[in-house]
This record gives structure tokens, C-alpha cells and sequence, in this order.
């Protein structure tokens, strides 16, 4: 069987990276990318197999560009993945936190520590690509004054000394990544989870109708988040996830939502991993 081509933003020690390895195994092709347009253009382009990509976090919430993504590029969500992330503040050996005058990190990391930081006013915040890159920018460049945020995965591959440990606001700290896929095949289980768009009519009370009849027919919600219909100033589509047990009653409810509320998309059905 030929290696799979597996396209991620980050390098090694990334958490893209660790998803990507725990989901794939170590015999694939990991390709790196250091921002997620070209990481979904790669699975719509046939250049990778899958895509592994953060959609939200416990934390700081929704990585809300990556929904467009998803959506523009015409993506089928395969399979998710819960990943625990802890925060570790790193920097060269011999460092001390005193000495550290900025840090660098994925946005989305600085926001899981922001509680760490407001305790410490005088570290200078810049968003960076992601966490590793910046663990090996500074082991690469011998960067003094300077710390990441990442895990203790890539303080180990790039040599650095953990100057704080696990500064993520709240202990309990999950990621939730979405696996992508180009073409919608044939499940060859019976799913329990779909990720969904509906774009609503305009009418008044219609987003609670259709979240009732979500509810009546055994859907349950467990992700709702609105984004921009941006030919249509104001406009909105809800993009959501919901669980149920039912595929057959999920089908009918999907129908049913078109007929009556606006239209549909499916991006992918799947089993959920909570
Ligand atoms: O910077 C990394 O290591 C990433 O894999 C990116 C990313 C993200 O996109 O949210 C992944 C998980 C964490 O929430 C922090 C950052």
C-alpha cells in the first residue's frame, strides 16, 4: 500500500503533528504548511489524502477562518480527534524566567495562557506560526530573551528547557481537530455524529423552530456557531454539529430541514470520539 500524504500546519512537535501521528501512525508523508489555506487547498487539490485541522478549543473557542476553509474548498469531514494540551513555557538551557522578554506562539495558544501571562505584565506577546516552529527558530538561532509556548514533545526535539509548567489557564485543556478528506465515500459504519451548514430564511423565530425540531427527533447539539454569509451583509449560516442515534432519523431530519428552513450541507458524517 502506498504511504498516505497527510497535510498538517506545523512542524514535528506541533499538536497538528501529534494528532496527525496518534491517527496515522508513523508511515505516512507528513506534509507542512505554515498556514491552513494551503493545507485545505492540498486535499482539494489531490496533493494530500487527508487533512488533520484544529476546529476549536475548550479554552479560547472557535478557530472561526477554518470553518470558511472547510466550506470554500468543499471538504468531507471524516473523523475527529480530541487532543489534551498542556502548555509548557520553554526556552534556551540556562534561561530563567526573568530573562525571558517576549514569548512567541500560535495565537491560539497564547489565548489558552492568558491567565499565566497577565500574571507576568513585562512578557512582551507575539503571535507566531505555531508552537514548535518557534521552538526550533530559537534552538536554530540560539534566540536569548526569548520563550515558546508548546508541548513537552517539542521542548524535547529541539533541546530546550521547560521554564514553567503546564500554564494553560485551566488543567483540563482539549483541542478538537476535524480529519479531511476530498471526496465523500461510501461509510462503510453506521455513523453517529455530522457536521452540518444551514443557510436560514429570514423569518422571524426560525432558528428556534429548527433547533425544536433538532431536539424532537433525537439530534442532539453539540456545536453551533454562526459565520458570515459575506455576499449578504448580515446574513448569517449556522454551522453545526450534532450527535444522534438515529442515521435513518437523521436523514429524514436533514430533509425535512430543507424543505422548511433553508438549505442544507452536509460535511461529512462520522462517529463521534468524545
Ligand atoms: O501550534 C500548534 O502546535 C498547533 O498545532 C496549532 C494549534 C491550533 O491551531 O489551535 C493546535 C492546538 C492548540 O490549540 C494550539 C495551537
Amino acid at each position: 500500500m502506498s504511504t498516505l500524504n497527510i497535510a498538517i500546519q506545523g512542524v514535528p512537535g506541533s499538536f497538528h503533528h501529534q494528532v496527525a501521528l496518534a491517527k496515522f501512525g508513523e508511515n505516512t508523508e507528513i506534509l507542512s504548511f505554515n498556514q491552513f489555506e494551503p493545507v485545505a487547498k492540498s486535499v482539494a487539490t489531490g496533493e494530500a489524502d487527508f487533512a488533520v485541522m484544529a476546529i476549536e478549543n475548550s479554552i479560547a473557542g472557535a478557530i472561526f477562518p477554518n470553518y470558511e476553509l472547510l466550506d470554500r474548498y468543499e471538504l468531507t469531514v471524516r473523523d475527529e480527534y480530541y487532543l489534551p494540551i498542556a502548555h509548557q513555557l520553554m526556552a534556551l538551557p540556562g534561561q530563567k524566567i526573568e530573562d525571558i522578554k517576549e514569548v512567541r506562539s500560535h495565537p491560539m495558544a497564547l489565548l489558552q495562557c492568558k491567565a499565566f501571562f497577565a500574571e507576568h505584565p513585562s512578557i512582551e506577546l507575539k503571535d507566531d506560526i505555531d508552537t514548535a516552529a518557534v521552538s526550533k527558530q530559537i534552538a536554530t538561532h540560539q534566540w536569548k530573551g526569548i520563550g515558546a509556548i508548546a508541548s513537552t514533545i517539542a521542548a524535547d526535539i529541539y533541546g530546550l528547557e521547560i521554564l514553567a509548567k503546564d500554564i494553560q489557564t485551566v488543567k483540563n485543556n482539549f483541542t478538537r481537530f476535524i480529519i479531511l478528506q476530498k471526496q465523500k465515500e461510501i461509510l462503510d459504519f453506521i455513523p453517529n455524529k455530522a457536521s452540518i451548514k444551514v443557510t436560514l430564511k429570514n423569518e422571524k423565530g426560525i432558528l428556534a423552530k429548527l433547533l425544536t425540531l433538532m431536539s424532537e427527533n433525537g439530534l442532539d447539539l453539540s456545536k453551533i456557531q454562526s459565520v458570515p454569509v459575506i455576499q449578504k451583509p448580515w446574513e448569517y449560516s449556522f454551522f453545526m454539529d450534532t450527535v444522534f442515534e438515529d442515521h435513518q432519523v437523521f436523514k429524514q431530519t436533514m430533509e425535512e430541514i430543507q424543505e422548511r428552513f433553508g438549505e442544507v450541507k452536509i460535511f461529512g458524517e462520522y462517529i463521534s470520539r468524545k
